[in-house]
């Protein structure tokens, strides 16, 4: 089979070289993948809910609860009525575009000072069958103070209503589990079933609006239709209006959901309110509003692009951190509130990818500038006019600190109202946790919401963050409550994609299984198990790089050769890093090596796949790596994940997800699953030791040293010939570079040359 054909990225096979009825096949089979192209349905769960009011007619409330209260925005779910408010028409130029919203903000301006906007809301039947049948769950996790007490009792209260009900007999309550002794009270906000709610019900910015419709986004996702009210809103979302002080936040959702914009549509609304109300008093002060931290610079720069696309003509600014940005800050005047509480943060950072990544960053930086150039130049340089920051931990903390040192900056940054952390369960795993904590301790305004956003969340981060905030509260004597959201079933899973688990008995078995996802054993019409473009994930980066070596001529010349195949890891510079990312997203790159850099929130839409060369190192890594296919709800993903005897130990918990994934997806008892039971009752159970082992240094055999660390074809003789041959070169190198040594200075000291590269976890 033409290597072309089973490598294009492209949808429409040749005619010419098929069968009419194996076109239609291969059209149908492409058709379904991530790289088609389709406009996917990016919901994930729409479930029937039986419910007393399934089937009547939605009303809506204002809020002061007048159901047959003036309808003058869109029936948020019903196609029809968008049209009327045309927030889904095709976008206007620009300039036309950002014209209207002036003028329509300058009315809006003069409107507003007259009459207050009237939100309409779901009744509490209403918002329950919505947030159920989309699997949304939000849990009331913070201590009562305040208002959250009322909040909580209200919570309670209804549950035990409830209960009641189901003793009187009453049939559909009687369904609901009544409540448990210490259960944490369940909320139950308006949900949002349009986008075109953001502008007509909880009034953005125009421009703002238009630019969310530019995107071509139809439905929201689950994280959307839960989050955006109550950030956005929460006294609104809540019913409450002691709330709309806001709320801290954490959200569970699937990898690909869109959590991105989700946090991004609040930090820029916050930054267009705040300018409206300076604006009333006739001054504009332009302030950094919001921080977002990411653990790798690829996921930072993908969501300033993100943000930067939802923030056209709004004038809001949102900036990638650098070294030598200048932001507005002060010196720290006291002790930060949490100083005294380090129990927690006593582990140094572990050596991981993403740390690796930062340091690298920092050895390139500091590579550019000369130490007193770089002070001056400090000084010198004006402050940026930023609004919403995005950062990885280690730089913004080297602005902080001066010094990089983790445990005090040395500045604050008074004016943040909000910190978003994505992914926040690494950044504040021990890996990133000191340099995060910082950062959250620099923020110093009292009013600073925190939201922590990922896919996977253990109940020890979960932990961490209730304790922390619960602190500021007290210093600040504030009271604000801590939300959780958690889209989808309890179970760490990636639904939306077809999992297999294969097992080859050697290393070399899994080259070879490697290259027959890259080449078909026949010339059958439905092509390769994988098709391009994917990701394969190792453990180190010393692995990607020998994987690369070995399969870079393995895609013939006229298919583009040895440039479709690239290998991207932390070792290299920050502009080859870049390059390659651009040239996946383009489709010039049809296979990424990669490593852990890569798993975490970068979003690459048409990925058919992801192979786990090497096992990830715990069920979050494999969420994680799996997720970078079936993004937005796209059909056709795979990830395949091979396994040795050396995995065997480890590979139960990926098998977990993968049941959990397959059961999510309604393949459970269907003969379909690629793990099956008995597998799972084999597999041995992964002590909690070697779980947190494994995750800081993956496994054993792999590292540098392993017998297993290096990827090959070669027979052992064959390797061993090349190693002798390799080290007598290197040997009579040395003696010569040393004989030279001693000639001209009689013997000075030798110079350390054998500094090896520091590559990923160990290496
Ligand atoms: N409502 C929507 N409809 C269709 N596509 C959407 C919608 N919202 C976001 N997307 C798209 O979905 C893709 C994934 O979004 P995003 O990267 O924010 O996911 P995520 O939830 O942050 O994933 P991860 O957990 O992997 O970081 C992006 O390409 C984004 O543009």
């Amino acid at each position: 089979m033409d290597i072309l054909k089973i490598l294009s990225r492209g949808t429409k096979p040749n005619p010419k070289n098929q069968t009419a009825k194996g076109s239609a096949a291969a059209v149908a089979a492409t058709a379904k993948l991530p790289s088609a192209g389709a406009v996917p349905h990016p919901q994930l769960f729409n479930d029937p809910v039986s419910s007393s009011s399934r089937g009547k007619k939605r009303k809506r409330k204002n809020k002061s609860g007048d159901k047959d209260a003036e309808d003058d925005g869109p029936e948020n779910d019903d196609e029809d009525d968008l049209s009327d408010v045309n927030f889904f028409a095709p976008p206007k130029p620009r300039t036309e575009a950002v014209q209207q919203h002036n003028e329509e903000d300058g009315e809006d301006q003069k409107k507003k000072k007259n009459k207050k906007r009237k939100v309409k809301t779901l009744d509490e039947d209403e918002c329950k069958q919505i947030l159920r049948s989309h699997r949304l769950k939000f849990t009331l996790l913070s201590e009562s103070v305040g208002g959250v007490a009322e909040l909580e009792a209200r919570a309670v209260g209804e549950k035990k209503e409830k209960k009641k009900k189901s003793k009187e007999g009453g049939e559909e309550e009687g369904k609901e589990k009544g409540p448990k002794k210490g259960k944490l009270a369940q909320l139950w906000p308006q949900p949002l079933t349009a986008f075109g709610q953001l502008k007509y019900d909880y009034g953005i910015n125009q421009t703002l609006a238009d630019n969310i419709t530019r995107q071509g986004f139809k439905v929201p996702t689950e994280v959307q239709m839960g989050a955006l009210p109550l950030l956005l809103q929460p006294g609104t979302a809540l019913g409450d209006k002691e709330m709309e002080k806001g709320v801290d936040f954490l959200a569970v959702a699937p990898t690909g959901s869109g959590k991105t914009i989700t946090f991004l549509i609040p930090a820029i609304e916050g930054v267009l309110k705040a300018r409206g109300e300076v604006n009333e008093g006739g001054e504009v002060k332009n302030e950094l509003r919001a921080i977002v931290v990411a653990p790798t610079r690829e996921l930072a720069s993908q969501i300033v692009n993100e943000g930067r696309k939802l923030a056209i003509g709004t004038g809001v600014r949102v900036v990638l951190m650098k070294r030598g940005l200048r932001l507005q800050a002060e010196g720290r005047a006291e002790k930060a509130e949490e100083d005294s509480d380090s129990e927690n943060e006593e582990e140094k950072p572990e050596e991981a990818e993403h740390v690796q990544g930062e340091d690298e960053e920092d050895k390139e930086d500091s590579d550019e500038e000369d130490g007193d150039d770089k002070k001056k130049d400090q000084k010198e340089k004006p402050l940026a006019r930023v609004d919403i920051l995005v950062t990885t931990p280690k730089i913004l903390l080297n602005f902080l600190s001066d010094d990089g040192k983790l445990t005090n900056s040395k500045r604050t940054l008074p004016t943040v109202r909000s910190l978003i952390l994505d992914e926040a369960d690494v950044l504040l795993d021990p890996i990133f946790r000191k340099q995060t904590m910082a950062i959250w301790k620099s923020c110093v305004h009292p009013d600073v919401a925190l939201t922590c956003w990922s896919a996977t969340m253990a109940s020890n981060i979960e932990a961490l963050v209730t304790k922390h905030l619960s602190k500021r509260a007290k210093h600040f004597n504030i009271s604000r409550p801590l939300i959780r959201l958690v889209v989808g079933l309890k179970d760490t899973a990636v639904p939306n994609v077809t999992h297999k688990l294969i097992y080859t008995a050697t290393e070399q078995g899994k080259l070879l299984a490697l290259r027959q996802l890259l080449h078909p054993a026949s010339s059958s019409d439905s092509g390769p198990p994988l098709r391009p473009p994917f990701i394969v994930f190792t453990q180190t980066i010393d692995r990607a790089k020998a994987l690369h070596k070995e399969l870079q001529f393995d895609i013939p010349l006229e298919a583009g050769g040895q440039a479709r195949i690239a290998v991207l890891h932390s070792s290299l510079s920050d502009q080859i890093r870049s390059k390659i990312m651009t040239k996946f997203r383009t489709g010039e790159v049809w296979v990424l090596i990669t490593t852990d850099v890569l798993a975490r929130g970068v979003d690459f839409a048409g990925v058919n796949g992801v192979v786990n060369y090497d096992v990830p190192t715990s069920a979050a890594g494999y969420v994680h790596r799996a997720g970078r296919t079936g993004r937005a709800g796209r059909e056709g993903g795979v990830a395949v994940t091979f396994y040795t005897k050396e995995d065997i130990p480890f590979v139960k918990s990926v098998a977990n997800v993968i049941a959990a994934s397959e059961k999510q997806a309604g393949k459970a008892g269907s003969g379909e699953e690629s793990v099956k039971k008995w597998l799972l009752d084999a597999l041995p159970k992964v002590a909690k030791e070697d779980k947190r082992k494994l995750k800081v240094r993956g496994v054993e055999a792999r590292r540098a040293g392993g017998k297993e660390a290096s990827i090959t074809t070669q027979s052992s003789w064959e390797r061993r010939k090349e190693n002798n041959k390799r080290q007598a070169i290197e040997a009579s190198k040395k003696r010569k570079r040393m004989a030279l040594q001693a000639e001209k200075q009689g013997g000075g000291k030798k110079k350390d040359d054998d500094g090896e590269e520091w590559g990923g976890l160990d290496d």
